[in-house]
């Protein structure tokens, strides 16, 4: 991963940190993190956003492909905020992996 990309999911998760703090109205982050169903709605999502990604791969669809994932790279994000993780637990997963 080029530090570009790296810094572009540090902004994203930032952003999304700070729509934990101060759940602005207008904020798709916030409806989130306030859903009635609670953390299963972030979970169902991710199905959702994992189903499309599947479907886009299998149209052979690069542009779509690229979108679903980064609604499922930005669903993941938002769980690993809700249960208290960072973004670092996870860069530093896929960092001890490398070999
Ligand atoms: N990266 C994203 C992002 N990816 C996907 N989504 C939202 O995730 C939803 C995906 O849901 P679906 O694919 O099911 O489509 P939908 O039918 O519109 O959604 P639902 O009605 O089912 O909720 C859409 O509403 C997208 O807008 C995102 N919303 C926000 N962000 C980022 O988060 C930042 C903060 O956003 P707000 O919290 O809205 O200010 C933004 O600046 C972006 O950088």
């Amino acid at each position: 991963m080029s530090e570009e990309s790296e810094d572009v999911l540090a902004e994203l998760f930032a952003v999304v940190e700070s729509r934990k703090a101060d759940l602005p109205d207008d904020s798709y982050t916030t409806t989130l993190f306030t859903h009635e169903k609670g953390e299963n709605y972030v979970l169902e999502k991710l199905g959702e956003e994992a189903t499309e990604t599947i479907l886009a791969a299998k149209d052979g669809n690069r542009e779509e492909l690229a979108a679903e994932s980064a609604d499922l790279v930005y669903h993941l994000l938002v769980l690993l905020s809700m249960k208290d993780m960072d973004l670092d637990d996870l860069l530093a997963e896929l960092a001890e992996r490398r070999g």
